[in-house]
């Protein structure tokens, strides 16, 4: 049994895990964080959740639950993240980071965490996505230097703060890896205006934001008279958190590193 803390529980995300875990026979319950001061410290997290009551109560800090947990399930903001980093690296807990718009000086900061503490870290827990990421790269391999203009496009709910999604960027990364190119580099993120013809090398991004969409991603590869299109759908939130609390189970007792999804679902090339 993995014993497992759900930090932001009563988020989006949050909620959903608490229900996943629960739900999970390799997995207890062992803590759940709200925000210190929150009127929800003390409730009844399954209560909390509609779920009934879980014999689990919110509290405001980790170190309330410090002997209760080897994991942390983290989906909550990007200092909220490095945060709970440094937490688990001096306390000797696993952690799976689902939480996207770190910038760049806080993804070097995590990747110092990961010589100090196993983690899983990936924008998108879904085995779906996780699975397009190769076909992504396939399709990058034949087609993007054969007259094929790549373009990704995602949607999300109206509460999303980050764009592009981090799974646009994981997708882009991926498409751009297998064609050796730099998405630093090729990745264009606006375009409005006089913004002139589109490069070759490009690899394009546009945002949607609206209602109550889960998550949704396509990538397009589009040649004069034919265009190919790849896209996942999300249509609950559980499916991410399903795939967290598997990866809480295979992260825990691990060495130390920066592990995502493909090795959890065992999709890494070889
Ligand atoms: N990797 C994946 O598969 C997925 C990743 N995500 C990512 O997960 C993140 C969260 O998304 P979502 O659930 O929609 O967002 P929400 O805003 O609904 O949830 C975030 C939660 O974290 C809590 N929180 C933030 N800081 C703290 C803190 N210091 N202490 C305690 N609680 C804190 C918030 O509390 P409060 O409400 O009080 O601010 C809130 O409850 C985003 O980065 C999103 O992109 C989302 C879905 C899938
Ligand atoms: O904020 C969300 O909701 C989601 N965020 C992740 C991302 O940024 O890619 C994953 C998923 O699409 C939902």
């Amino acid at each position: 049994m993995t014993r497992i803390a759900i930090m932001g529980a009563s988020g989006r995300m949050g909620r959903m895990l608490v229900q996943a875990v629960l739900e999970d026979e390799h997995a207890d319950l062992g803590g759940a964080v709200v925000r210190s001061g929150s009127s929800l410290v003390g409730v009844d997290i399954g209560e909390l959740c509609g779920l009934g009551r879980a014999g689990v109560t919110a509290v405001g800090s980790l170190d309330r639950i410090i002997d209760d947990f080897d994991v942390l399930i983290d989906f909550t903001t990007p200092a909220t993240t490095l945060d709970n980093l440094a937490f688990c690296a001096e306390h000797g807990k696993g952690m799976v980071i689902g939480t996207t718009g770190l910038d760049a000086e806080q993804s070097n900061q995590l990747e110092a965490y990961a010589k100090r503490l196993p983690l899983v870290f990936a924008a998108n827990m879904s085995t779906g996505v996780n699975l397009s990421l190769n076909l992504l790269a396939t399709a990058a391999k034949a087609l993007g230097d054969a007259g094929f203009d790549i373009e990704v496009i995602e949607a999300h709910h109206r509460h999303k703060v980050d764009a592009p999604s981090g799974t646009a960027l994981m997708m882009g990364r991926a498409v751009a890896d297998a064609l050796g190119r730099d998405l630093d580099q090729c990745g264009v993120f606006s375009r409005v205006g006089q913004c002139g013809p589109r490069r070759s090398d490009e690899i394009g991004f546009a945002t949607v934001r609206g209602g109550d969409i889960v998550g949704e991603h396509t990538v397009m590869f589009v040649a004069e008279g034919e265009r190919i299109e790849i896209t996942h759908k999300a249509s609950s939130r559980m499916t991410f958190a399903r795939g967290a609390a598997r990866a809480a189970g295979w992260v825990a007792g691990r060495a130390p590193g920066h592990y995502d999804m493909q090795d959890v679902l065992g999709l890494k090339h070889g």
